[in-house]
């Protein structure tokens, strides 16, 4: 039997100030302001159709476990997990790069061999590796969870890797970037048990946001 509900994984902070036109455009509306509320359950003027608020390295393990059939996560999240989902849509959202970056005149510059044994925070550790390990660099990682940019200047790590949009925390904190690894933008990721079980669903709410996203674009 189908089944009618639809849960949709959502975090709060830019992921979900930026989703939420997103979805009132193809007519979803949740009932009460995520942002405001302390509820993590969040109805919406479709019926069956509901928000679960998690944090946003917590969206791709919801969904891959199918406690939500659906979700917005950015790239580095999901690169840095590895979950087993189905990435339909770039959302063109939280956009923002991940990069290595240093404190302002250290002498390494961008010179990867002279980078050996330094020690690296970062809140993505398996990126991190895997792009020094492709290069040949032995790297010691140092997992934060926050405030990467604050590492360097009080002597726990050499350089940081990180997310920069603007630049503005970078050069507040004197650092300078060195290198840029990949962009980042949010993605929709789906449970790909529910992208067969709840087809009609499913679909139809990639292909209205892919109709939104065409649309912006042109
Ligand atoms: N400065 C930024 N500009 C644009 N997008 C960003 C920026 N920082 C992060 N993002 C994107 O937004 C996503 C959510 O970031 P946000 O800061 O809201 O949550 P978080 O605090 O990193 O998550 P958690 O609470 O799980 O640690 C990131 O995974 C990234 O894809
Ligand atoms: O280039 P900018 O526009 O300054 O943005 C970059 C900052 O944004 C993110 O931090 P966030 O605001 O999520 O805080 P966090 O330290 O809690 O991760 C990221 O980790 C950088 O610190």
């Amino acid at each position: 039997m189908l089944d009618a509900k639809l849960t949709i994984a959502l975090s709060k902070g830019r992921i979900l100030e930026d989703t939420l036109p997103l979805l009132e455009r193809v007519g979803i509306r949740p009932s009460e302001d995520p942002d405001a509320s302390r509820k993590l359950v969040v109805g919406t003027n479709r019926p069956g159709v509901e928000l679960v608020i998690v944090r946003a390295t917590d969206v791709p393990t919801y969904v891959e476990f199918g406690a939500a059939d659906v979700g917005v996560a950015g790239r580095d999240v999901l690169l840095e997990q590895g979950a087993d989902l189905y990435e339909p849509l770039d959302l063109g959202i939280g956009k923002c790069r991940m990069v290595v970056a240093e404190p302002e005149g250290m002498a390494a510059g961008d010179d990867p061999s002279r980078w050996d044994r330094v020690r690296i925070a970062t809140k993505y550790p398996n990126i991190t590796r895997d792009f020094f390990a492709r290069q040949g660099v032995q790297t010691q990682i140092v997992k934060l969870y926050g405030s990467m940019e604050l590492a360097p200047l009080v002597g726990l790590a050499d350089r940081i890797v990180d997310l920069v949009s603007s630049g503005r925390t970078l050069e507040e904190n004197g650092l300078v970037e060195v290198e840029t690894l990949f962009g980042i933008s949010s993605r929709l990721v789906v449970n790909k048990a529910a992208l067969k079980l709840k087809h009609p669903l499913v679909s139809d709410l990639i292909d209205s946001l892919a109709g939104v996203l065409e649309d912006k674009a042109s």
